[in-house]
């Protein structure tokens, strides 16, 4: 068995690297030739991106229609490995357009990093002292980035908090910075460290941890809709997609599926346009769970007129700068065809993804269930994974969906059998 312990890997190119790979690993002539596949995003950017960069792995790009967000059309761009999400969130994108589409709001663009202060005695007299030195901090804090200053942006206020732990009380300096359409983690992390310094000198503490908060509490996107009783298949579904949120809002274990289907439609948003899906992921899980029990992301109720209502409120960290969105070719394209003009306005478009795709998946919940739409759409794998020629994928989907049998033991029979007819 090799190791691998390799001092100097990245140094390699990445075809050294993946004759390395390759060597280690046992792979054949023909997986080469699939790493080796010319993508959109050339190996060179993704050399750059990341490191140890072999080859790159392509995921389907695919388009949310009929979203009307705020009076405007929007065509939103998703990517995503995962069969009827897409269809889904268009679904009912369409039937929300009827009373109007979606309408957003937001709180800007602010994000928090955390500044950790521990060995200090007296920690409510520290507390006090920090808050006296706001302005000083401030001004290093804004200091590390000019630009972002002249566009409006940087450090604009200071919490304080204390708490507990089993090592005893720590203080915990919230820097909070407008970060205007950067996601701006790197922003607030050069500002936390720049911080750290001054803090100890004021405290007489010792600072360790100097980094964002995930919980983006106060960078938050909010959308509602309405669905019309009509539109979504009567009063009775509307009746069951309020039972399904009430269930979502009352179990974490539901929870924790109703906010999946929820972030099938934000990741996918997110990730294709280059931003960070576990930044968002992390805020929104942390948001729902913010009270001390996890809980829904989204609310559903009933109208006076007997419609249905649907809301999200959630932590949206996105940029039109920074990380990969304005080095992916394709997230770049992505964001053009958005046509936004801030990264909250991107913020919301996500969560509207999420709110559709929420509605999507529990009203298929609440009536005939999830399989007939998601497996009908998931059959095209189940045809590849069972061994099935291009050629004859659309007979075996349209098989297995008329049987109702959207398994591999059949599509491998419905394939022997087209193939021994065809002989
Ligand atoms: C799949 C549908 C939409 C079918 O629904 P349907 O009513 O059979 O669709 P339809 O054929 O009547 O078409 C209606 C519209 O759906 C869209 N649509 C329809 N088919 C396509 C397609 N092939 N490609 C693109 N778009 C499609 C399209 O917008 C179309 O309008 P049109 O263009 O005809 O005017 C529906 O059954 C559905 O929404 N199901 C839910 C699917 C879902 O939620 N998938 C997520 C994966 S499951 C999961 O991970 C999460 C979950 C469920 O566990 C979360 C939870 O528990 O809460
Ligand atoms: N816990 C987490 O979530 C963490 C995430 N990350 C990663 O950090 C990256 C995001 O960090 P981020 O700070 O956004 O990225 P960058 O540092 O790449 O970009 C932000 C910088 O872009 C410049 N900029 C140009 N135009 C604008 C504008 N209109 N608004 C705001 N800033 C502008 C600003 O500074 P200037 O031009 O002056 O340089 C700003 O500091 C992601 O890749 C993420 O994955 C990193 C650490 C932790």
């Amino acid at each position: 068995m090799k190791s691998s312990l390799f001092s100097g890997f990245y140094k390699l190119t990445p075809e050294e690297r993946l004759k390395e790979v390759v060597e280690f690993s046992g792979l054949s002539e023909e997986d080469v030739a699939v790493l080796r596949t010319p993508s959109v995003l050339g190996i060179d950017v993704a050399d750059r991106m990341v490191e140890n960069a072999i080859s790159t792995l392509s995921i389907p790009f695919g388009v949310g229609m009929n979203f009307l967000i705020n009076g405007k059309d929007y065509i939103i761009p998703m990517a995503t490995e995962e069969p009827s999400v897409i269809a889904a969130a268009s679904n009912m994108a369409r039937i929300c357009r009827k009373k109007g589409g979606f309408f957003t709001s937001n709180t800007g663009p602010t994000m928090i990093a955390q500044i950790q202060i521990v060995g200090v005695q007296d920690v409510y007299a520290t507390r006090l002292k920090i808050f006296e030195a706001r302005e000083a901090l401030i001004a290093i804090a804004n200091e590390q980035d000019p630009f972002l200053i002249s566009l409006g942006g940087g450090m604009k206020d200071l919490e304080v908090r204390i708490i507990d732990s089993q090592i005893g009380p720590m203080v915990i300096v919230h820097i909070i910075v407008d970060t205007k359409d950067a996601m701006g983690a790197n922003t607030v992390n050069t500002m936390a460290e720049a911080l750290a310094p001054k803090i100890e000198s004021l405290t007489g503490g010792k600072v360790y941890l100097r980094i964002l908060s995930n919980l983006a509490d106060k960078r938050l996107v909010r959308v509602r809709t309405v669905a019309d009783k009509e539109a979504i298949g009567g009063e009775h579904v509307v009746d069951g997609i309020v039972s399904a949120y009430a269930f979502a809002a009352a179990d974490p274990y539901r929870a924790a599926t109703h906010n999946k289907g929820i972030m099938n439609g934000i990741s996918a948003v997110v990730l294709a346009t280059g931003n960070d899906t576990r930044a968002v992921e992390s805020g929104a899980h942390a948001y729902a769970a913010r009270n001390g029990v996890y809980t829904s992301l989204t609310h559903w109720e009933k109208t006076a007129e007997g419609d249905l209502a649907g809301s999200i409120e959630i932590p949206m960290a996105v940029g039109l700068v920074g990380g990969a969105t304005k080095v992916h070719p394709t997230a770049k394209i992505a964001v053009k065809m958005l046509g936004v003009q801030s990264a909250v306005e991107l913020g919301e478009i996500i969560a509207a993804a999420g709110l559709s795709q929420n509605l999507a998946a529990l009203r298929a919940l609440a009536t005939e269930g999830i399989q007939r739409g998601h497996m009908s759409l998931h059959s095209r794998n189940i045809a590849v994974m069972a061994g099935a020629p291009p050629e004859l994928v659309d007979a075996v989907v349209k098989q297995m969906i008329a049987e109702g049998k959207v398994r591999m033991d059949r599509a491998k029979e419905i394939i022997e059998t087209l193939t021994n007819q065809k002989r």
